[in-house]
């Protein structure tokens, strides 16, 4: 039996599951709720500020949708805190009256780009779509604009992908009146899961199955829809008998779910999504995604009465980061038969042709039994097998859970390999869900898991980072990471295996460890998570305790030390590294794990090995940070070089990874903090080789950086100049490399350069260029070295001090 030292079983992908229900584990781009993982272009504060949307209904309100009564959502802290009874959503903030929206190709956004460099999507927000296209379209009495936009499919050459945007459709008055009625059924939204993403919906349905529910919606509606809307839809489609089945209002508020996963609307022959709420209000809203990758990703704009119109075959999504948004969402079938039978009847000729949408679409209906369907896998199979094949990656990623589903009921390895075959031919082409569920594979290995699982949150540049340790890590380091935002990912991801699923610990251990997982997988930020982290601290001390009277195995005790160690860390972090005993405590808790470890003989094999040297030697740098103890950077050294060499002593085929380039930068970084540059130049040497080799190319030029500043530091300034300045053609938007530069420039007299280079860095970076202007955060955090702060001060100081400062 192979001994796993500290490893994820099925168990815990199980208990995974169940820390994030009742979400089904189903995430888009951001865990669903967890306020603590944004974009860096994402507002990060806004939740704070939400009152409470969902309240109770005044006595006298009409049908209300279904809404499970103590939804666990709410529980969680999912929503935002409950404000006062009767507070209204009408309340918050819309930002109503920005300036007039640009048009037709005239958007402040550039406009769609074809190639984005690596870890676009997580620095820059998704461009908006511009329309090229516009024709004035004639329907019964109405004239109107159509601007009219096509996707190329890959895995639909032959056809494009049409939609339509018909600008202020409908009048300015009626969609401002539509938006305060819909503000004011705050009892009607529902927070039932959605059907796309299982997460609470926020949704109403003033018609459904046909039918009007609302009847105040119906006075603002039914004219539109009767002299418009369908006239529009029946000529554009085609279809002389489209009838609406469902409409229904989606709200998108802070605090609240922003995000609707990229989707097709399966169930609709024809989409209708009619604009409400002012675009300068907000940012992001629906977008399309063309490909399976995120980053082709274009957001639209809709001005309050514009109306977009699609159909089933437009992969799209909603996504909000900052702001308010409501939408009225019209769903169109191809007869009123199909309304009142609620069935999907256009899809039968279109997939006897082939058609991948179509094809994938029934799949769904066949494998679900939806829509009229009976449940029939092995039609569910042909159809998702036809479509695959195409290259549909929703029908990938689906076929390959169906397979896996017939694995897991008996039908043998290869329903097992077909699994992974479709689940990765859908991930290769960087389709996040796919990626998601090929991690959750029982048998794969925690960090190609981790790796996965961050790919498929749209983390991919960091995920290299978080192959051989979980640790978050100070956000003095060099190489920029969004760390707060990540903790609580890598939090989820240190759960209570054996610990809880062994014979030993009572129901009160048990309570106490998912309080404390729990109370690490929130967000840090959060008010109280201080005194949450100190009770998740003494929860670990006490299981601790009890499970070594008990004589638990040594992998239990190690793995909560492991926990309480991380917990420690994340007390001083909460702090801003106002409490250096609790990372010592820590370093104390790794000691043990490694002790613990040693014992055990089999463990000192094992992946994780190695990385609990990493984590001491992070928490060591807590210490030499909260201490100003410069011997602590020695000891971190040592730890990170006790884990290099154990990464090279091992046959590469163990873990096919190697050396971790990001412990080298990290030690790099150590050696510079001891005046031993030389050190460090050859540890980011090595870890720019490692990433170009992993394709990583972000995080090469990041390493790069690094190397010119210890060149810097050996005063090899010519040298490092010309890195940093391949380093900014490679990676523009790399604030430090285009700082360094400035302030060398201007050291040697090149003033124009200098002050091109600062521009840059302030407007178009990664992190801008206002922290560098605290000259000590550039030497004490950035660790710069100090005659390149010397030239940056001398630049800052231009101003004031005229041209006096300049160099002779
Ligand atoms: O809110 C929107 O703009 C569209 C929502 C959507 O795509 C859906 O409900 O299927
Ligand atoms: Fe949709």
């Amino acid at each position: 039996m192979s001994y796993q030292w500290l490893t994820y079983g099925c168990p815990v992908m199980d208990g995974l599951k169940r820390q994030l229900g009742p979400f089904d584990f189903h995430f888009d781009l951001l865990l669903p709720g967890n306020t603590s993982l944004r974009f860096p272009w994402e507002a990060s504060n806004e939740a704070q500020d939400v009152k409470c949307s969902i309240v109770e209904a005044p006595p006298d309100e009409p049908r209300k949708a279904p809404q499970k009564a103590g939804y666990p959502g709410l529980e969680r802290g999912f929503l935002c805190k409950p404000g006062k009874k009767g507070e209204s959503i009408a309340a918050q903030a819309q930002g109503q009256h920005g300036p007039p929206a640009p048009r037709l190709g005239a958007g402040a956004r550039p406009g769609p780009k074809k190639k984005k460099a690596s870890g676009y999507f997580w620095s820059t927000p998704p461009p908006r779509y511009e329309f090229k296209e516009q024709k004035n379209v004639q329907v019964g009495d109405l004239a109107v604009a159509e601007q009219s936009g096509h996707l190329h499919k890959a895995f639909h050459p032959a056809q494009a992908c049409s939609f339509y945007r018909l600008p202020g459709m409908v009048r300015g008055e009626i969609a401002e009146a539509i938006l305060e009625h819909c503000k004011k059924q705050t009892s009607w939204f529902s927070a039932a899961p959605d059907s796309v993403d299982k997460t609470p919906s926020f949704e109403y349905y003033p018609f459904r199955d046909g039918a009007w529910a609302d009847d105040g919606m119906r006075r603002l509606l039914e004219e539109t829809i009767e002299l418009q809307l369908l006239p529009y839809v029946r000529q554009r489609y085609g279809c002389r008998f489209c009838a609406v089945s469902d409409i229904l209002v989606r709200r998108y508020l802070p605090g609240e779910r922003r995000t609707h996963a990229v989707h097709f609307d399966g169930h609709a022959f024809v989409t209708a999504v009619l604009g409400l709420s002012n675009p300068d209000g907000y940012q992001g809203g629906l977008y399309i995604q063309p490909d399976a990758d995120v980053s082709s990703r274009m957001y639209f704009r809709l001005e309050p009465g514009d109306l977009l119109v699609h159909s089933f075959d437009l992969q799209h999504g909603v996504h909000v980061w900052k702001g308010s948004r409501y939408s009225l969402v019209f769903w169109i079938k191809d007869s009123l038969q199909a309304v009142w039978d609620r069935t999907t009847p256009w899809y039968d000729s279109l997939a006897a042709e082939g058609d991948p949408d179509a094809l994938y679409n029934l799949a769904q209906n066949y494998e679900h039994g939806l829509f009229g369907r009976k449940v029939d896998a092995n039609k569910a199979k042909e159809l998702y097998e036809r479509s695959a094949a195409a290259g549909h990656h929703f029908a990938q990623n689906n076929l390959g859970l169906l397979y896996r589903r017939l694995h897991e009921g008996g039908a043998g390895t290869d329903a097992l390999q077909r699994s992974v075959h479709w689940l990765k031919a859908a991930s290769e082409v960087g389709f996040a869900m796919a990626q998601k569920n090929l991690a959750l594979r029982c048998d794969m290995r925690r960090h190609l898991r981790r790796r996965l699982l961050l790919l498929s949150l749209g983390f991919g540049s960091l995920a290299v980072g978080f192959l051989q340790f979980p640790t978050a890590r100070p956000a003095s380091r060099p190489v920029a990471f969004p760390r707060r935002e990540m903790a609580a990912v890598v939090a989820s991801f240190t759960l209570p295996s054996k610990a809880l699923a062994a014979a030993g610990p009572s129901a009160e251990d048990a309570a106490l460890l998912g309080g404390a997982f729990a109370a690490m997988a929130a967000d840090p930020r959060r008010p109280g998570a201080r005194e949450e982290l100190e009770a998740a601290e003494e929860a670990f001390t006490t299981v601790i305790q009890r499970f070594d009277e008990a004589g638990a195995s040594r992998q239990d005790r190690g793995e909560l030390r492991m926990a309480r160690a991380q917990a420690r860390i994340a007390i001083n972090d909460c702090t801003g590294g106002q409490l250096p005993a609790k990372a010592e405590a820590a370093v104390q808790d790794y000691s043990d794990v490694v002790q613990l470890m040693e014992e055990d003989g089999a463990a000192t094999g094992t992946f994780d090995y190695p990385s609990v040297f990493v984590r001491r030697a992070l928490a060591r740098e807590e210490i030499a940070y909260g201490r100003k103890d410069k011997k602590q950077w020695e000891a971190a050294v040592q730890d990170y070089t006790k884990a290099i060499d154990t990464w090279r002593s091992r046959p590469p085929s163990e873990t096919g990874l190697g050396v971790n380039p990001l412990v080298l930068n990290y030690r790099g970084n150590a050696f510079g903090q001891l005046g031993r540059f030389k050190d460090a130049l050859a540890d980011y040497r090595e870890a720019t080789e490692i990433f170009i080799k992993d394709q990583e190319y972000t995080q090469a030029a990041l390493s790069r950086c690094n190397e010119a500043l210890a060149l810097f530091g050996i005063s090899e300034p010519i040298e490092a100049i010309s890195i940093m300045e391949d380093v900014v053609r490679r990676d523009p938007s790399i604030a430090d490399a285009h700082i360094a530069l400035a302030a060398s420039y201007w050291s040697e007299g090149d003033y124009s350069r200098a002050e091109d280079e600062w521009r840059v860095a302030c407007q178009n970076t990664d992190v801008g260029c206002r922290q560098y202007k605290d000259l000590s955060w550039v030497e004490n955090i950035r660790r710069w070295p100090p005659q390149l702060v010397g030239d940056l001060g001398r630049f800052l100081n231009r101003d004031a001090k005229g041209q006096k400062d300049k160099p002779a």
